[in-house]
């Protein structure tokens, strides 16, 4: 775009954006010099495991939204219509079995990293597999939510692009390493709060100028933009019903059942039913996020049909288009422009902040804390800051290998999501629901599990580079048939293994994650099958028990081979003592009254 046709800034939009991150850093400047002062590790990695489940709910929202979606979803409802909108049914599984099976097992277990679950259940071996994968899935998925905002900001405004990057960077490493994981959360609920504020302005703004909601919804449905149910069972189909409301469920899965950053958010509510009832208010709010960013999308299509504006914009990239819609809406009304860079810059805060936190809490205990078990707290504490400052240096210079990548963000964020999250899933999957799994088997599914997805992924990018140049974003009714013809033909051109690399990448994340137990259950019984008594009390979730549930008793005994064990503690019986396994002590946690009251008893039987 030639500077002279940047849209420029007021002074008041300068203003609230740096409004928005002084906000920041008073919330991490508050928790730094109250309560425990972020003096030890229990307070600055899990806030104290005293948090309510409203802070909770609208952190974990923040967590996975980033200015990715914000960006990258109105330009996917603007190229391609709605069917993305049907990852919203994936919501519905993809929060209950968390909610139900995740949570439980792992609250029980009292855990500061996710990964000790893999070393409770596994081996020592298992757990470091885990975290490291689950590192490098994070400190890539940081850098595209450092680069998207400051990228779109550039491309249209002129706004110093490493200047933006720079900024958020820093400001979000100052908020993280002095606040702790209570800064991070309740920074997450104010920049939730402005995240919605900016889009439904755009929505609302944009709506009024292109002639209300039925001229609107006329330009939508003239430009086949709603797209009805696609049925279509073909799996290299990039969205369909399936793809979305199936696949997206193990996507769903990996981030809100498995992930660090999720888990940790679990951890900290002060009960069981506390961390559960969060996962549940998830549910509206991230039906809302979705809904915005939609709309959005439908929006700026409304308003721009029939124009092509890639010439203007100097790129073709549809996620640049959306920014220069939003300046294009809201470049005369003073203050709005600043509201939407808070947005977009709230959206990446509470991301970056998160994947912060939730790294050096994984590098601090997985890493660290057992090679050296007599580390004092402070200085543990000390460490754990110096990490989360660390790792907002390697965040910036993945934002400058995000640079190289190219393709659309939402979907080099979903493809991070299905190749790295998959196999995490499939690994605890395989731990909780197989109980002849071992420790071989599992390291062997992982390996298989990430293979499988990088050989895919990888495939999938040369296989597109070589086939199809992305279609410029227009609003010809013929650009859908458009997209069918020109896709189709690399497909019914492409050979089976061709074909294979160009699965949707929504389905990554189911495929990686049944690699990894198929593999993991086929080792397992290569190498020995695990005897259920070797397996570690309430590592194990009794899904047999719960399929089966209508079956009699006596029938439910004999069919399911392993019946599950009293879980680490019960609210009866006074917790037994440290429970001593590869020479490490997890501490089995003490429930507290309110706890014991609120204890969900999942029917746990003795083994006979
Ligand atoms: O926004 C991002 O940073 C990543 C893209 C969205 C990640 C997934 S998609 C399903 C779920 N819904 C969200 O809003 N985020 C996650
Ligand atoms: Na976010």
């Amino acid at each position: 775009m030639n500077p002279a046709q940047y849209k420029h800034f007021a002074v008041v939009d300068y203003v609230i954006f740096a409004l928005l991150l002084a906000a920041s850093v008073a919330i991490g400047l508050y928790y730094a010099l109250s309560g425990g002062r972020q003096r030890t590790t229990q307070e600055f990695l899990m806030a104290d495991r005293s948090m309510h489940c409203l802070p909770v709910s609208l952190s974990l929202i923040a967590s996975f939204q980033s200015a990715v979606a914000i960006i990258g979803v109105p330009a996917e409802i603007y190229a391609h219509g709605t069917q993305y909108w049907f990852i919203g049914c994936a919501y519905i599984l993809g929060l209950l079995i968390p909610a139900h099976v995740f949570i439980p097992v792992l609250y029980r277990l009292h855990l500061t990293s996710a990964y000790q679950y893999l070393e409770l259940r596994f081996s020592k071996t298992v757990r470091i597999c885990g975290t490291l994968t689950f590192i490098f899935q994070m400190v890539v998925y940081m850098g595209v939510c450092v680069y998207t905002p400051a990228f779109a900001l550039n491309a249209v405004t002129g706004f110093e692009l490493w200047g933006a990057v720079l900024a958020t960077g820093l400001v979000c490493m100052l908020y993280t390493t002095i606040g702790g994981l209570k800064a991070v959360i309740w920074t997450d609920v104010f920049q939730t709060v402005v995240m919605f504020a900016g889009q439904l302005a755009v929505i609302v703004v944009g709506v009024q100028r292109t002639g209300g909601v039925s001229e609107v919804w006329r330009k939508v449905l003239e430009g086949n933009r709603i797209s009805g149910v696609d049925l279509n069972p073909d799996p290299t189909e990039r969205h369909t019903f399936w793809t979305l409301g199936v696949g997206g469920v193990f996507l769903m899965l990996s981030l809100y059942g498995v992930n660090q950053a999720q888990v940790q958010r679990y951890l900290s509510a002060r009960t069981e039913r506390q961390a559960v009832r969060s996962c549940y208010m998830v549910f509206p709010s991230l039906q809302l996020a979705l809904a915005l960013s939609c709309i959005m999308g439908l929006v700026m299509f409304a308003r721009y049909c029939g124009e092509d504006r890639s010439e203007q914009l100097g790129s073709s990239s549809t996620d640049a288009m959306v920014l220069y819609f939003v300046m294009d809406m809201l470049q005369d009304l003073p203050g709005l422009p600043g509201l939407f860079v808070a947005c977009l810059f709230s959206a990446a805060l509470s991301t970056i902040s998160s994947a912060f936190n939730s790294l050096a809490t994984v590098t601090m205990e997985d890493l660290i804390k057992p090679h050296f078990p007599s580390m004092s707290e402070s200085r543990a504490t000390l460490v754990s800051k110096a990490l989360a400052m660390s790792y907002g240096l390697i965040c910036l210079a993945m934002a400058y290998l995000t640079h190289l990548m190219g393709d659309s963000v939402l979907q080099v964020a979903l493809k991070i999501f299905g190749v790295v999250g998959g196999p995490i899933l499939g690994l605890f999957c395989l731990g909780m629901f197989f109980p002849c799994a071992n420790s071989t088997g599992a390291v062997a599914g992982l390996g298989a599990g990430l293979g499988v997805a990088f050989w895919i992924g990888v495939g999938s990018i040369v296989t597109r580079s070589s086939g199809s140049e992305p279609l410029p974003p227009s609003c010809r009714v013929i650009l859908a048939s458009d997209n069918t013809t020109a896709f189709s033909n690399i497909t019914s051109r492409a050979s089976g293994l061709k074909r294979f690399y160009l699965l949707s990448y929504m389905w990554y994340s189911g495929f990686s994650c049944f690699t990894v137990i198929i593999t993991g259950l086929i080792i397992s019984f290569l190498t020995g099958p695990m005897k259920e008594e070797d397996v570690t009390p309430g590592t194990i979730y009794p899904l047999s028990e719960k399929l089966f549930c209508f079956l009699p008793e006596g029938m439910r005994k004999k069919l399911c081979c392993v019946t599950p064990q009293r879980p680490p503690f019960s609210a009866q019986s006074a917790p037994p003592p440290h429970k001593e396994r590869n020479g490490l002590s997890f501490p089995q946690h003490k429930p507290s009254q309110e706890e014991t009251d609120e204890f969900l008893p999942l029917e746990y039987e003795t083994s006979v």
